[in-house]
């Protein structure tokens, strides 16, 4: 099986994959032959998270995987997330070792405050997987420091728990703010990222802080209802610059938004529920872009944000 290219983590010099397999969306009734398929294929990172509703096929399909002999748990890369209303101290160890029984493994290789937004808590046990929405279907934003999460967190790595944590949907100034009271510093930011929004001062000021960045949605917009019409964006997968490229190279569009990433040092996390496309994605080391084409590549930012907490709820507003 080919090596896939890594990022080292600072803390603890762990070499994340750089591509990964993002869960969100992942059809639950396929969900473990889909984990059970793309580690087969090669993936060595899945990327889940409490409100994605998957986490126990997803384990299912690694473990089987495990059990045929594919691959032992540390080949691969676990990330989850820690979903908004179990922000509370009391609440981040019983989601965790929640998680963890779903997903039928003992630690995470990564684990994620999601957003940096706190939400009333909502029992697990009256609700999972966890919404944005209280059964009123109203938004209920909760007063938790985010220094009391972090904290938190924090038990977990010296309860071996998970082995790195880190933040994800962060700015910069919030970042800064964890690192003045931080025993462990968060190893990754995932941010939304890709030709649209290309988010250059985040992630210098991340690389200057040695904090990973895993970008998201990398294939950018997907349906009318996110394509920003109004900015003139359009498919990225369909746009001409990214065609023209993709086909110098005989890759697809997809491989090219991706490998425009990993060239950049970010790792990505691109979903599919189509095995072949799940295949393709992964393959995004062999070949690499010139300057020019990264430099026509993120030109085409337009600072479009498809994932904006403030659109479900304008006090969430998390980013300038
Ligand atoms: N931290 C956070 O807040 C967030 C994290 N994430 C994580 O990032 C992952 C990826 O982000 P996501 O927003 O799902 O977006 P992606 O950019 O990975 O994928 C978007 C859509 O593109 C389609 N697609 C995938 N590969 C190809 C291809 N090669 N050619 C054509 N179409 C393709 C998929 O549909 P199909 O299945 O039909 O192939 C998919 O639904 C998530 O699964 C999740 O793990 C995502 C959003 C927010
Ligand atoms: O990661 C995710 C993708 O974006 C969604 C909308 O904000 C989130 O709810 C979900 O957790």
């Amino acid at each position: 099986m080919a090596q896939h290219a890594t990022i080292a983590l600072k803390r603890t010099g762990a070499k994340m994959p750089a591509v990964g397999f993002g869960l969100w969306k992942v059809t639950n009734s396929t969900c473990a032959d889909t984990v059970y398929n793309a580690i087969k294929s090669g993936y060595r990172l899945l990327d889940g998270a409490g409100d994605y509703g998957n986490e126990k096929e997803a384990g299912e399909g690694l473990r089987r995987a495990i059990a045929d002999g594919l691959v032992k748990r540390e080949d691969v890369w676990v990330t989850s997330k820690l979903w908004n209303t179990f922000h509370a101290r009391e609440h981040v160890h019983t989601l965790a070792k929640k998680q963890l029984g779903l997903w039928g493994i003992d630690y995470f290789d990564l684990f994620l405050v999601h957003f940096p937004i706190s939400l009333e808590y909502v029992d697990p046990s009256h609700r999972y997987p966890p919404e944005w929405w209280g059964d009123d279907k109203k938004v209920h934003l909760a007063k938790v420091p985010f220094q009391e999460t972090w904290g938190a967190m924090e038990d977990l790595v010296d309860l071996g728990m998970a082995k790195n944590i880190g933040v994800s949907n962060c700015q910069g100034s919030l970042l800064l703010d964890i690192l003045r009271y931080a025993r462990y510093e968060p190893a990754v930011n995932q941010i939304e990222l890709h030709p649209y929004l290309t988010q250059e001062p985040l992630v210098k000021l991340c690389k200057t802080l040695g904090i990973a960045i895993t970008a998201y949605s990398s294939l950018g917009p997907q349906s009318y209802v996110e394509l920003g019409a109004d900015k003139g964006a359009q498919n990225l997968m369909e746009h001409n610059t990214i065609k023209s490229i993709a086909s110098k190279h005989s890759k697809t569009t997809a491989q090219v938004l991706l490998r425009w990433a990993v060239q950049q040092g970010l790792a990505v996390i691109p979903k599919s529920n189509n095995h072949d496309r799940l295949v393709l994605n992964l393959n995004v080391d062999q070949f690499t872009l010139s300057e020019d084409e990264e430099k026509a590549i993120s030109s085409l930012n337009i600072n479009l944000r498809l994932n904006d907490p403030a659109d479900i709820d304008p006090r969430m507003a998390i980013f300038a």
